[in-house]
């Protein structure tokens, strides 16, 4: 913090405190990542960076109500607009002198559609497990474009955060105390919905598998480019989590009615967290590692038995690294535009 040393009770000084910021924070896996990680580190400085200036109010509310004294600051910033980024760094910058966690967490899956044909065949066929635990082929949004021209499901679930990360290069590159970053990718991040000549998915109609596979490679190349600055990044996958995304795919009572198949379903896949606690354990997990020690290839995954215990699972990606060269090499142009307009 720029503000002079202190601490809580006396027991922290301000540079043992370590300085978080989570976009998309004031609910479901963000809002409960926040809980978690105060109740872990209630010295921390935390940072809720939110579109919404009266949900983030309510989500400060929330927290410190569980753990009053908590430094808990408000950022307002609309993730999927690339001028409220920039003016939202500037704000950063003039609040901290260095980021020790960035959370890069808000997404969106806008106007989800159920293929119901291709869920009634997957039921029946040796894909049954796979087709549960990451929705593959199941889901098609509808996507739109912003005032920038920009695909609205690309820029507020990878550009807009990417954006955020190079304006705040000098408060995350620091190679004597290492900062880390930490996507909410999804199990739903595939391949074959991405195409390298079409980042932004302005063809097709999954955006958001398309996007959650462009923060896969975009972690791994960022990796590349900053570990020897002090900056490392991580995916993580959060599970099937109950929250408002899930309650736009089908209603919430509709989840309620069939939870006990879905505790059903976690006697065959660990993907089933369901609760936004379970969800964010993975996230939770990344706090208490030291970057150095990740591996750049993994996704880690927020995993629940059948038996309802949490944990996390390391699995290696799948990610075409040609693809991923060429896909930075597209955001490093585009930002080049942005700055040209916004700078
Ligand atoms: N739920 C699930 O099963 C899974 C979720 N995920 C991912 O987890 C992350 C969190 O989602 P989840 O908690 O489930 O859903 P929520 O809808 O509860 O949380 C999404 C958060 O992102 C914020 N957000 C959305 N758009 C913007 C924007 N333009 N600028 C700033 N903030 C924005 C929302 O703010 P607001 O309240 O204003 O809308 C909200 O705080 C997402 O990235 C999602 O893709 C991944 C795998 C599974
Ligand atoms: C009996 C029920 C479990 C039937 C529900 C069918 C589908 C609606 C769901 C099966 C797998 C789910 C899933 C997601 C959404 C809902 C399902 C398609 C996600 C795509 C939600 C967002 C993510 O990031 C990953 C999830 C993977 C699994």
């Amino acid at each position: 913090m720029k503000e002079a040393a202190w601490s809580v009770k006396g027991r922290w000084t301000d540079a043992e405190r370590k300085v978080v910021m989570v976009t998309g924070a004031n609910s479901g896996i963000g809002l409960a990542l926040c809980t978690r990680l105060l109740a872990r580190e209630p010295s921390l400085h935390l940072c809720l960076a939110c579109r919404s200036t009266v949900r983030a109010e309510g989500a400060r509310r929330e927290l410190l109500a569980a753990h009053p004294g908590a430094d808990v600051a408000l950022l307002r910033v609309d993730v999927s607009d690339v001028e409220s980024v920039y003016r939202a760094a500037q704000q950063i910058k003039q609040r901290y002198t260095r980021l020790d966690y960035l959370y890069l967490n808000a997404g969106i899956m806008p106007n989800p559609r159920i293929n119901w044909s291709a869920y009634f065949s997957g039921l029946f066929s040796r894909n049954v497990v796979r087709m549960f635990s990451t929705g593959e082929g199941l889901l098609t949004q509808e996507d739109s474009v912003n005032e920038d021209g920009l695909q609205h499901v690309f820029t507020t679930n990878v550009f807009g955060h990417f954006i955020l990360i190079r304006q705040l290069e000098d408060l995350l590159c620091h190679p004597d105390t290492p900062s880390q970053l930490v996507w909410t990718s999804s199990s739903n991040a595939r391949a074959s919905a991405f195409n390298a000549s079409d980042p932004q998915h302005k063809k097709g109609c999954e955006p958001y598998s398309s996007s959650k596979y462009a923060v896969d490679l975009l972690s791994v190349v960022l990796n590349q480019q900053y570990n020897e600055k002090g900056l490392y990044s991580s995916v993580v996958c959060p599970g099937l989590v109950m929250t408002n995304m899930t309650y736009n795919i089908l209603p919430a009572f509709f989840w309620t009615l069939i939870l006990p198949i879905m505790w059903l379903i976690r006697m065959f896949t660990n993907t089933y967290t369901l609760s936004p606690k379970n969800g964010a354990e993975a996230l939770v997990w990344l706090f208490g590692k030291k970057p150095v020690s990740l591996d750049p290839l993994v996704k880690y995954k927020s995993s629940t038995s059948g038996m309802g215990k949490n944990y996390v699972q390391a699995d290696k990606m799948n990610v075409n690294l040609e693809d991923a060269e060429r896909f930075f090499e597209y955001l490093i142009k585009l930002e080049a535009e942005m700055n040209e307009k916004y700078k």
